[in-house]
C-alpha cells in the first residue's frame, strides 16, 4: 500500500519536531533492512501524539531516534530546528518497565536524576521537586519505600514522576503501561494525564491500544506495517481537555473514532 500522510498543515512557528524523509535501515546477515523509509511527519509544541502500527513495523525504532539512542540512516529529525544527533536531557523516555534501583527508595530513585539535571540548585529545591512529583503520582505515603517493596504499578508511578521532575521538553512513552492489569492501566492513564495537563510538554506515545490512544492522544498517528513503513493516516482527536475517561467513553464521537483505527489496523 502506498501511503498517504492526511493531515491539516501545521503552522511551522508551533513544530517541536520535525521528520524529514527519515529513513532507519538495520543491516542484517542477509542483507540491508529497511524498516522506515522517507517518513514526514510534523509534531506540534504541547501536543500529546499516540503512534499505533503492527508488531514490527517500526515504533521503537522511530521513538529511539527522537530519543537520540538509534542512529538515523538517511534524512533528519529536527527538534527546535536543529537534528537530533545523540541524546540529551531535553527528551525524557518512559520505558515499559521503568528501570529502578530496587534497593533505592522511591524518593532517592528520582532523586538521582534530579541530582544530575539541576546541579546548581539547592538541596532543598530538588527535594522539593522529587516530593511534587511523587505526590503527583499519588506516592506521597510511599516515597521512601524501597523499590523493590512497589507493585509494579507503583513502580511506574515513580517512573512517570521520574520523567516529569527532570523537565524535558519532549516526553517518549514507549507502551508504559503494556505490562499492566488492565485497572491499573486505566489508573496510570489518569495519572498520567494529570500530570501531563499540568506541564503541558510534547508527548509522543507508542501503544498497541486503540482505547488508550483516544483516551490519551490529540492525535493518532497510524504506521503502515514494514518494511519501509512510512505514517498511513491520522487521526485527529478533537475532545476537550481535561479528559474525563466516563465523559470520553460517552462521546458520541468515540466509536467513529476506534471504528476509525481498527479498521485501518485489520486492513
Ligand atoms: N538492531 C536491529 N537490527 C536489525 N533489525 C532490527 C533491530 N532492531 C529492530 N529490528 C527490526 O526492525 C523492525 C522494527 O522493529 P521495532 O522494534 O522498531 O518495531 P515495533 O513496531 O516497535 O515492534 P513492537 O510493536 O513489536 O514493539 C523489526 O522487524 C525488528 O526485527
Amino acid at each position: 500500500m502506498q501511503a498517504t500522510a492526511p493531515t491539516a498543515p501545521v503552522n511551522l512557528r508551533d513544530v517541536v519536531l520535525d521528520f524529514r524523509d527519515l529513513t532507519k535501515i538495520y543491516p542484517t546477515p542477509t542483507g540491508d533492512y529497511v524498516v522506515l523509509e522517507n517518513l514526514q511527519l510534523q509534531i506540534k509544541k504541547e501536543e500529546f501524539v499516540s503512534i499505533i502500527g503492527h508488531s514490527g513495523c517500526g515504533k521503537t525504532t522511530l521513538l529511539t531516534m527522537i530519543a537520540g539512542l538509534n542512529a538515523i540512516s538517511r534524512g533528519e529529525i529536527l527538534l527546535n530546528e536543529f537534528p537530533i544527533t545523540g541524546p540529551g536531557p531535553d527528551r525524557g523516555v518512559i520505558f515499559q518497565s521503568p528501570s529502578l534501583f530496587p534497593w533505592m527508595t522511591a524518593f532517592d530513585n528520582v532523586m538521582l536524576g534530579v541530582e544530575q539535571v539541576f546541579p546548581h540548585g539547592t538541596r532543598k529545591q530538588r527535594e522539593d521537586i522529587v516530593k511534587y512529583y511523587l505526590d503527583k503520582v499519588g506516592l506521597g505515603q510511599s516515597m521512601y519505600r524501597r523499590a523493590n517493596q512497589l507493585s509494579q504499578g507503583m513502580q511506574q508511578r515513580v517512573g512517570i514522576a521520574r520523567a516529569f521532575a527532570l523537565k524535558p521538553k519532549i516526553l517518549l512513552l514507549d507502551e508504559p503501561f503494556g505490562m499492566l492489569d488492565s485497572l491499573t492501566r486505566a489508573e496510570l492513564q489518569d495519572v498520567l494525564l494529570e500530570v501531563w495537563d499540568k506541564e503541558k510538554i510534547t508527548a509522543i506515545q507508542i501503544t498497541h491500544d486503540v482505547d488508550e490512544a483516544i483516551f490519551l492522544a490529540d492525535r493518532v498517528i497510524m504506521m503502515t506495517s514494514g518494511p519501509r513503513a512510512q505514517i498511513g493516516d491520522i487521526l485527529e482527536i478533537g475532545f476537550q481537555r481535561p479528559r474525563m475517561r466516563k465523559e470520553i467513553l460517552n462521546h458520541p464521537d468515540y466509536y467513529g473514532y476506534r471504528e476509525h483505527l481498527i479498521g485501518f489496523l485489520e486492513h
